[in-house]
């Protein structure tokens, strides 16, 4: 096991004609785009619109009905594919052991799968610890911690497995905004630091805005725009107009009207 640091290659992301489909229910259609080594792109998209679903099929969790998604030039729902590239999923809720310190929780992958010894696993701990200012916390068990911090907790226990690809699944989700803003900060930070290609899931249109380099805007399973966070935004279109300012009309509810 190297340091959490060391020099490794960041890998790029190719979706390629991808569908999904689940009995008769296309949930992606003709999704393609390219992310390139060291990008953040970011997915977004209202609720249902096929994110997690996309998501799961760039890690290779899902085999897409149509197409192909490629990590670097491998297929990313072959197996091997994932000997040979490192990728980690920070999860919405973080899952994080309760019943174990912070720094357990950092140590356990690397523990159980015997990927070290001891010490140099203890010192990889350290260093993602260090890199995400959670030093004090070391010996908390995450209930004890803000939901920010599990947050980091959680990015910090991805960061020990030494990703070449990070994805985040709604990182910000239940956040206040100087938490939320902390956590895309993180995000910016460990793609300076290791030049790890980050793909982000998220519904934080300041996210998009401050760290993405290029984005999707996702809605009933296809892409209806794509650029930088300001091309997106900027694009005059009624949905995605919609979709990032929505008018709150008390006269005319949305929850009344058909959609
Ligand atoms: N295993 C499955 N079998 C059948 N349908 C599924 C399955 N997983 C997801 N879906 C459907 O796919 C669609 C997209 O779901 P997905 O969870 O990707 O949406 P999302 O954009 O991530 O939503 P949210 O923002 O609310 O998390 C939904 O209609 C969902 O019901």
């Amino acid at each position: 096991m190297s340091s959490v640091r060391s020099e490794k290659k960041s890998i790029s992301v190719t979706a390629e004609g991808v569908g999904v489909r689940f009995g008769e229910a296309q949930v992606i259609s003709d999704v393609s785009f390219s992310v390139k080594e060291g990008e953040i792109f970011v997915i977004m998209g209202p609720s249902g619109s096929g994110k997690s679903v996309l998501l799961r099929t760039l890690i290779g969790l899902l085999k897409p009905t149509d197409g192909r998604v490629l990590i670097g030039d491998m297929d990313a729902s072959d197996p091997l594919t994932h000997h040979k590239v490192k990728t980690a999923l920070v999860f919405q809720a973080g899952a994080l052991f309760n019943s174990m310190s912070v720094f357990d929780n950092l140590a356990f992958y690397p523990r159980e799968h015997r990927l070290a010894k001891e010490p140099e696993i203890r010192e990889k701990v350290e260093e993602a610890l260090e890199m995400l200012s959670l030093k004090e916390a070391a010996d908390k068990i995450p209930a004890e911690l803000s939901g920010g911090m599990r947050k980091r907790v959680a990015i910090a226990r991805s960061l020990v497995m030494e990703p070449q690809l990070l994805l985040y699944d709604e990182p910000t989700s239940e956040l206040d905004p100087t938490m939320a803003a902390t956590i895309s900060e993180v995000i910016a930070t460990l793609r300076e630091e290791l030049n790890v290609t980050s793909i982000v899931v998220s519904h934080d249109r300041d996210l998009a805005a401050n760290i993405s380099d290029r984005m999707i805007l996702l809605k009933n399973g296809t892409i209806r725009a794509t650029g930088t966070a300001e091309e997106v935004m900027g694009t005059k279109s009624e949905e995605i107009e919609e979709f990032f300012r929505p008018e709150i009309d008390i006269e005319n509810p949305r929850f009344r009207r058909q959609n």
